[in-house]
């Protein structure tokens, strides 16, 4: 049985994840973390499942008192790095889909965690068909290198451009001789006309109500276009994601920065 605390149990995605974990027999939700409803229980609060499980503000507070050990973190892109750095001082192995963490947030924590021999795993993106859309697209650069990444999502999105267009624009610098696109006298008559520019690659945001989780990956070659996308139409589409990132990574010593590396 894997111990676990969920942060951000209100969300989108805590929600969903909340209902994965209490229905999964090899999971105990054993606590939640959330910014407001302290020393209540689940229970006790109209929206949330009806589940005797206490409310924590305080996260080191919470894994003082309640054994725990994974921490799946759904919050927002400000706390996701702080509750890491609390779950990895208390022995609990995280797992982390919020987004908004810097290349440089990403090493750091990578050095923390082999310190202390903690597994982790940051997961830019949990939904299996958007692994492959990476993948593919990093198989892709290798061919094609010219290549520009447009993400869309719902207008309650707080980061931008989304971790997992962040992601893929890192697999992709990874694998493609240094490049950037576009003429070289081009000008933006207005800001951010042409996106943001990661590594000589432009991503591009969209945010609107009525959108979930989208991204295209264009890439454009003499006389042909190829376009590897992929669509989350709800948060079910995580949440195997998210329970195997749970099994796995108590299995784990260091952090693993992708489900890429996990999925083979
Ligand atoms: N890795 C993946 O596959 C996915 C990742 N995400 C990411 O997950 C995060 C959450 O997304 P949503 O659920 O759509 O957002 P949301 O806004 O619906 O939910 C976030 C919840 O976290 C709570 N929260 C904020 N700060 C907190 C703190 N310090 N402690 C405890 N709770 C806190 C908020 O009150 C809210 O209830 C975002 O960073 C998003 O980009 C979202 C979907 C898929
Ligand atoms: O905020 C979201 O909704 C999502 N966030 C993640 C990201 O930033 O890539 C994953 C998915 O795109 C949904």
């Amino acid at each position: 049985m894997i111990r676990i605390t969920i942060a951000g149990p209100r969300g989108n995605m805590g929600s969903e994840a909340v209902k994965m974990v209490s229905e999964d027999a090899t999971f105990q939700l054993v606590a939640v973390v959330d910014i407001i409803n302290n020393g209540l229980k689940m229970k006790d609060v109209k929206e949330m499942a009806p589940l005797d499980v206490p409310i924590y503000e305080d996260m080191d507070q919470c894994f003082r008192e309640v054994e725990c050990d994974v921490l799946i973190d759904l919050t927002a892109p400000e706390s996701g790095k702080k509750h890491m750095i609390t779950a990895f001082d208390h022995g609990v192995r995280p797992v982390v889909g919020t987004t908004g963490f810097s290349d440089q947030d990403v090493e750091e924590l990578t050095h923390l965690a082999a310190d202390k021999k903690i597994g982790a795993i940051i997961a830019p993106n949990f939904a299996i068909g958007a692994i492959l859309m990476m993948k593919f697209s990093q198989m892709a650069a290798r061919y094609m290198t010219d290549v520009e990444i447009i993400e869309q999502h719902h207008d309650r999105k707080l980061d931008a451009p989304s971790g997992t267009a962040v992601k893929t624009a890192r697999m992709i610098a990874d694998v493609r001789e240094k490049k950037k696109q576009g003429h070289p006298d081009e000008t933006e008559q207005m800001k951010g006309a042409r996106g943001a520019d990661y590594d000589g690659l432009r991503i591009h945001s969209v945010r609107l109500p009525g959108l979930v989780a989208h991204q295209e990956v264009i890439f454009g070659g003499e006389g042909q276009t190829l376009k590897i996308r992929h669509d989350s139409l709800n948060r079910a589409s995580f949440m195997p994601g998210v329970k195997l990132a749970c099994e796995t990574v108590m299995k784990l010593d260091v952090l693993v920065y992708g489900l890429e590396h996990i999925i083979e």
